[in-house]
């Protein structure tokens, strides 16, 4: 196992970063190629461990996945050895769940393992079922799988009973092929979500309303290859600009997504960062201590999830207080101990975390149990005294693509060692 130690304390972040590819748009993305024989090219795929596991996934089940390890994926899924996803893979990334929607659609079968929860939550699939239960497929529960079977899904018209990124995603990739029209209402909007939709009409899908909480998907009866850039990761842009903040750096982001980010680059003005974007660019200057600002978490367009641990980790060194409220996940406050190690002031009372802005954070040994709160950790160590040390890295590496070395290239000090 490998752990990050981080000398802070190291001044201002100050260069040029370049964004990576979506990890949240990659793994859909990934397994839309089930949805076809063709090949499915796809660039700017960000080379980290749920895009390998994914890949691992596909090829376990007989999809045929080149690449040249930089960012360029051939998806090719001609014919399948396996409709079967086993738990072995699934229980390391959740997002396994999305082979379930495209296999069922061109196969007529399916069988995954249930992902089960996770640190942040339990995680149900319920959504996902019901949705493919109303198009026709037969699904059973077995020892831990789902089993689903249709010869051939029908369209129908679905309300799900919240907002669910890979449920919406499952089901857009399970309609594309059924017979007739399917209404998905209440759907979500995530940018991640309208990647997937936009790389589904390339492959010839005919969906109305993306980017709308009501997709219209009419079916048809088979998709052909086709070629699509991942859009850039908003979670890793917001992370760096975030470290970026804290430091009183001057950082710009290449290859990012401005306009996926409105809500984040708002509360990074009102902590006092001066931002400026362009197509693809974003500049963030900040020269005074942050503000403390509010968030409450909520599907996109609002605040997301993925950054609330980013923020807070803002907020701990802020002056003024801050109220933090996770709307999302239930259990999703697990940096908050260790922040506190840290030298932080937070208090969790429910779903809302308190954080009173203390001057200064101090360097410690802490472990990351989810991925944000890895992240949050390492961005905590940039601006705190001394040194720190984040343990058990792994969940860092699913999401994020050589985070050390990229924040190293504007002015960190971080090293990877063996534990
Ligand atoms: C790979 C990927 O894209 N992961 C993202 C995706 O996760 P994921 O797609 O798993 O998250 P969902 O949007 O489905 O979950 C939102 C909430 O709905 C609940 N729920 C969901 C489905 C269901 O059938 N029943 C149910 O109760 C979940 O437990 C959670 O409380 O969206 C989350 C919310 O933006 C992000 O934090 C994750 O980074
Ligand atoms: C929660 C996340 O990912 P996953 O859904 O893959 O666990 C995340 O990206 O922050």
């Amino acid at each position: 196992m490998e752990k990050l130690v981080i000398q802070g304390g190291n001044g201002p972040l100050n260069g040029e970063i370049r964004v990576s590819g979506a990890k949240n748009a990659a793994l859909p993305i990934l397994c839309a190629g089930l949805l076809t024989a063709d090949t499915l090219k796809l660039t700017n795929v960000p080379m980290l461990r749920d895009v390998s596991t994914t890949q691992k996934l596909l090829q376990g089940m007989g999809v045929r996945v080149m690449t040249d390890n930089v960012h360029e994926f051939e998806i090719t899924a001609a014919n399948l050895d396996t409709l079967v996803a086993p738990y072995d893979l699934v229980k390391t990334m959740r997002a396994s769940i999305l082979v379930l929607g495209p296999t069922l659609a061109r196969f007529g079968e399916a069988t995954v393992s249930l992902p089960g929860g996770c640190a942040i939550g339990s995680r149900p699939v319920e959504q996902h079922i019901k949705g493919m239960v109303a198009m026709g497929a037969e699904i059973s529960i077995e020892h831990g799988y789902v089993k689903a079977r249709a010869k051939k899904l029908r369209g129908a018209h679905i309300v799900m009973d919240m907002v669910t990124v890979g449920g919406t995603e499952n089901l857009m990739m399970a309609a594309v092929l059924a017979e007739g029209t399917t209404i998905l209402e209440n759907a979500a909007r995530e940018p991640e979500v309208v990647d997937l939709a936009h790389c589904l009409v390339a492959m010839g899908a005919k969906i109305q309303g993306i980017g709308s909480d009501k997709l219209i998907i009419e079916g048809v009866e088979r998709l052909h290859g086709a070629e699509h850039a991942i859009m850039p990761d908003r979670i890793e842009a917001g992370t760096f600009l975030v470290a970026g903040a804290m430091t009183q750096g001057h950082v710009v982001l290449r290859n990012a997504a401005p306009r996926s980010m409105d809500v984040i680059l708002d509360k990074l003005t009102e902590t006092g960062a001066v931002i400026e974007c362009g197509d693809d660019w974003i500049s963030l200057d900040m020269k005074r201590r942050p503000k403390a600002v509010n968030v409450r978490t909520l599907p996109h367009p609002a605040f997301p999830t993925d950054m609330q641990a980013q923020m807070m980790t803002l907020n701990t060194i802020a002056d003024g207080a801050a109220v933090m409220t996770e709307t999302i996940f239930e259990n999703r406050f697990m940096h908050v101990p260790e922040l506190n190690r840290m030298g932080a002031n937070i208090e969790v009372e429910g779903n809302t975390a308190i954080v009173k802005g203390v001057e200064k954070l101090s360097g410690a040994t802490v472990m990351a149990t989810d991925l944000r709160a890895s992240a949050s950790l390492v961005i905590a160590g940039l601006a705190a005294e001394g040194e720190t040390i984040v343990d058990r890295i792994y969940h860092l590496d699913r999401g994020y693509e050589h985070i050390e070395a990229k924040l190293n290239a504007v002015g960190a000090n971080i090293t990877r060692v063996a534990s």
